[in-house]
């Protein structure tokens, strides 16, 4: 399984640091979910893990050895982004497929064609007419199809409609057990794939804010739900991240950790404690840091 070991990364454009002095170890043959605002660092991350660029400052280690200019590794990997630059115009979506098939040592012809039939992709169509949602569904076929062992989307799947992308995650997560490999998804739509995210990255001005099991990051806040002066005595001192009434009802969404003895006079007082959405700590530890 191909891990990814990230030592004191610094990537700068002219004016921007990119990426700063970032460390980073992503164990192979997980389901990372790579997080973080706008202009945040993300896309130039995965570029340089993906040999797109060299990293000029630091060291990226793929699979223990480096990427750039690697082809027997490169091979290995695969990146779709957004933008489906995977997809060049004038071609259809059969040739396309054809072109990426021929890079890719472990394509699977058939996983690509059910994919096709499941996005309703028109397999003799011109890529230059196809919808934006289209051009999406074409580079997730080539990124799930390829099975490379380092598969990286880079908010691949915005394009895509609701019902397309819920298809997306399950076909993923069932190809994923099947064939086990690394997975690095970058989104936005937070609770919506988080559900397939098996660890947070979270970066913030390309430096790392959290990484840890999506599990134990939604313990660290909880909702506190219960009769309003109980809630309110109950958070006292502790870090809101947000707040509901319902007449005497509320409900105080709370970011630290929450101890056995004060989940026992929770429960005394009949307060209910129950996970934080993931989309409300990512707000909160990415707040006021716009890039
Ligand atoms: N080619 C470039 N030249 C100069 N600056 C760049 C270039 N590419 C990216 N940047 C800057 O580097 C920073 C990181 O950009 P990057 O695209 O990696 O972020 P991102 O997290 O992928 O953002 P988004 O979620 O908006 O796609 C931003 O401030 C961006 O403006």
């Amino acid at each position: 399984m191909i891990g990814i070991e990230i030592q004191n990364l610094t990537v700068q454009y002219p004016g921007v640091t990119a990426i700063d002095d970032l460390t980073l170890k992503l164990e192979g043959g997980k389901i990372y979910g790579l997080l973080g605002r706008n202009g945040s660092g993300k896309t130039t991350l995965l570029s340089l893990i993906a040999a797109f660029r060299r990293a000029s400052t630091g060291s990226i280690l793929v699979d223990g050895r480096e990427p750039f200019e690697n082809e027997e590794l490169t091979q290995q990997i695969c990146l779709v982004r957004e933008t489906s630059d995977v997809v060049v115009d004038g071609d259809s979506v059969k040739g396309i497929l054809r072109r990426a098939r021929r890079f890719r040592p472990n394509w699977d012809d058939e996983f690509a064609q059910r994919l096709l039939d499941l996005f309703q992709l028109p397999s003799k169509r011109g890529v230059a007419k196809l919808s934006r949602g289209q051009k999406s569904a074409l580079g997730i076929t080539i990124g799930l199809a390829s099975r490379a062992p380092l598969t990286m989307l880079d908010e691949a799947y915005l394009g895509l409609d609701a019902p397309s992308r819920y298809a997306f995650y399950d076909v993923l997560l069932e190809d994923y057990i099947e064939h086990p490999r690394t997975i690095v998804l970058s989104t936005h739509l937070i609770e919506e794939v988080g559900r397939l995210f098996e660890q947070v990255v979270i970066i913030d001005r390309g430096r790392l804010v959290v990484h840890e099991d999506t599990e134990s990051l939604r313990m660290r806040g909880a909702a506190v739900v219960g009769p309003a002066t109980a809630v309110d005595d109950f958070t006292a001192g502790l870090t809101v991240l947000g707040e509901q009434r319902l007449g005497g009802t509320k409900s105080v969404t709370v970011y630290g950790e929450i101890g056995p003895d004060a989940r026992a006079v929770a429960a005394d007082w009949g307060l209910e404690l129950s996970p934080v959405a993931l989309q409300d700590l990512f707000v909160h530890l990415t707040k006021g840091n716009a890039a």
